[in-house]
C-alpha cells in the first residue's frame, strides 16, 4: 500500500505485500485510536458539568485537533481507503464503526440462524432522562436487521422499519440485540430484531421488523456504481 493508501489490492511481491497488509492495519488501529478518543470526548461533553471557562479551552482543544485530521479528506464519491465494502470492513460506519464518533459501536457478531450484537450506550444517546433516544434505538436495529439480511445471503436496502417500543432502553446497560430473517419472497426479505439487557435477555425491550428489497443490477450500478465498480468515473480510483 501507499503511503497515501490509495490502493491496496497490488499483485507483487510478498514482502512487499506483507508491508502493505501492515501498514493498512496500521492505518485501522490508528483511525481506531482516533474514534475511542472522540467517542470519549462526544460522551464526556455530554455529560459535563465543567464551568464555561473550562469548555472555551477545551474548545480552542478540539479546533486544534482538526487541523491534522482534516489535511487529506475524501469526497463522497470515494469509499475510505482503509474499507474494504465486499469484505465487510466499515471503518465509518455510524453504529459498527470503530472510526465514527458517532457509533457505540454496536459489535456484531454472526450465529446460527442469526445475528447478534452488543452495546452499551452512554448520555450521548439520551432521550428520555436516563434512556434511550427511540431514533438511536432504530439505528442500533436497522444495522442488525441489515447484517443478518446480508449474512442469511439475501442483502438489500431497507424499505419499511417497524418499531414497537415495549420498555424504555436504558443508558450505562450492556444491551443485546438479535436479529433474524423470518421471511423471503423473491426480492422482499423480512426480518425480525430485538434489543434487551444483557441481564434480562429474553425480556424486548424494543422489536422491529424490517422489510428489505433486493436490489437489482441496475439499481445497484444506478446507486453505488462509481464506488462498486471503480472506472476512470471514480475519483476514488488512484490513477498514477
Ligand atoms: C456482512 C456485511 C453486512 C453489511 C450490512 C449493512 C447493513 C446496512 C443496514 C442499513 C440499511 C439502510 O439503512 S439502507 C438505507 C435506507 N434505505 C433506502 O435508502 C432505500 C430507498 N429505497 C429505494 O431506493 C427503493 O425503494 C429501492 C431501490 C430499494 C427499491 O425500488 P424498486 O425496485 O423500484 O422497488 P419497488 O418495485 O417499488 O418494490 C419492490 C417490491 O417491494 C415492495 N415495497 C417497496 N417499498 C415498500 C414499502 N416501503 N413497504 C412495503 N412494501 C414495499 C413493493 O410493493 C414491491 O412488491 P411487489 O409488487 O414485488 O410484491
Amino acid at each position: 500500500m501507499t503511503d497515501s493508501g490509495r490502493s491496496y489490492h497490488t499483485i507483487g511481491d510478498p514482502a512487499e505485500v506483507e508491508a502493505e497488509t501492515e501498514s493498512l492495519r496500521d492505518r485501522r488501529a490508528a483511525i481506531t485510536e482516533l474514534g475511542d478518543a472522540l467517542r470519549t470526548l462526544v460522551e464526556q461533553a455530554a455529560a459535563t458539568e465543567a464551568p464555561a471557562d473550562e469548555l472555551r479551552r477545551a474548545a480552542a482543544l478540539v479546533r486544534e485537533a482538526t487541523i491534522p485530521v482534516g489535511k487529506q479528506q475524501r469526497e463522497r464519491g470515494q469509499m475510505p481507503t482503509a474499507d474494504d465494502l465486499l469484505g465487510g470492513v466499515r471503518m465509518y460506519n455510524p453504529v459498527c464503526g470503530s472510526g465514527s464518533a458517532l457509533a457505540p459501536p454496536l459489535l456484531i457478531e454472526l450465529g446460527a440462524g442469526g445475528v447478534t450484537g452488543s452495546c452499551t450506550l452512554g448520555l450521548a444517546y439520551e432521550g428520555p432522562p436516563m434512556y434511550a433516544h427511540g431514533g438511536v434505538s432504530a439505528l442500533l436495529l436497522d444495522q442488525i436487521l441489515g447484517y443478518a439480511t446480508s449474512a442469511s445471503g439475501h442483502p438489500g436496502m431497507t424499505v419499511r422499519l417497524d418499531t414497537e417500543y415495549r420498555a424504555p432502553v436504558p443508558l450505562q446497560t450492556e444491551l443485546r440485540l438479535s436479529a433474524e430473517v423470518v421471511n423471503v419472497d423473491g426480492r422482499k426479505v423480512t426480518a425480525r430484531a430485538t434489543i434487551a439487557t444483557a441481564a434480562e435477555p429474553d425480556r424486548e425491550l424494543v422489536v422491529a421488523t424490517g422489510l428489505f428489497i433486493a436490489l437489482r443490477a441496475d439499481q445497484a450500478i444506478r446507486l453505488f456504481g462509481t464506488v462498486l465498480h471503480p472506472d476512470a468515473s471514480n475519483p476514488a480510483v488512484a490513477h498514477d
